[in-house]
């Protein structure tokens, strides 16, 4: 398994991921190496979930030649994927790869740059949309975002989630790149939801941008810059 446990967050510490995640942060990764770098980052963790989170039971399999047990992944179908737009569009599709039947919810976030980071370090999220499925208990819900900085999104986003749902398996929010802060932040206020990231960095910018990070996500798989 190559899940880390630690007291702030659960790491996922595949070597692939942590290749893929440096390949992301380099500066000369243009658009579509760093979209198509994201939707390689969401299969591994996506398949990391699996082999760290997710339970296996023996069944009866009937081969072309005998009857033999195999062992199944339990729940697989029993999982709901939030994609925060947009800088998780890619990371989700790479996601859906390890989970093709997931229930998928969308919530459009963005952080209000021009406000600023208030003294407390948050900003002022705005959502524009929120269309969820249907939660159930036995349902593993994975909110998927690249970028955990201050952790105003994610706490933002968690808050509809939890206003749908109160009732389920497991809750996780899955990133590719932390801020200590972040994590802190939506820790404090979400103690439910198990944080999983590849990286945690070094801390915040005034702008409220990761160090060293990758940069502005969104903008970089989007090519709005
Ligand atoms: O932890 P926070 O400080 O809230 O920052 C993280 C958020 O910032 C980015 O989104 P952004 O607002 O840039 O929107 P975008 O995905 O549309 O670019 C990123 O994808 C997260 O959603
Ligand atoms: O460093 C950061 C912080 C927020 N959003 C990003 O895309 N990158
Ligand atoms: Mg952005």
């Amino acid at each position: 398994m190559t899940i880390e446990d630690r007291d702030d967050a659960h790491l996922i510490t595949h070597a692939l991921a942590k290749d893929t995640l440096s390949r992301l942060r380099d500066v000369e990764t243009e658009q579509v190496a760093f979209r198509k770098g994201l939707v390689k980052l969401g299969r591994i963790c996506g398949y990391e979930v699996i082999d760290g989170a997710m339970e296996t039971e023996y069944v009866p399999v009937q081969t072309p030649l005998q009857e033999t047990t195999g062992e199944r992944v339990k729940g697989l179908d029993d999982v709901v994927i939030i994609n925060v737009l947009r800088a998780a569009t890619p990371f989700v599709e790479g996601l859906l790869k390890a989970f093709p039947r997931a229930k998928q919810g969308v919530i459009s976030a963005g952080r209000d740059e021009e406000a600023g980071m208030t003294d407390e370090g948050e900003f002022p999220i705005t959502i524009d949309y929120v269309k969820l499925p249907e939660i159930r208990p036995d349902d593993t819900v994975i909110v998927a975002d690249p970028m955990l900085a201050t952790g105003s999104t994610m706490c933002a986003v968690l808050d509809h989630v939890l206003d749908e749902a109160d009732d389920f398996e497991d809750l996780f929010v899955l990133s590719a790149v932390s801020a200590p802060e972040g994590l802190v932040r939506v820790s404090e206020s979400v103690p439910e939801a198990d944080l999983l990231t590849v990286a945690i960095d070094d801390r915040l910018d005034d702008d409220g941008f990761i160090l060293p990070g990758l940069g502005d996500a969104g903008d970089r798989a989007f090519r709005t810059v």
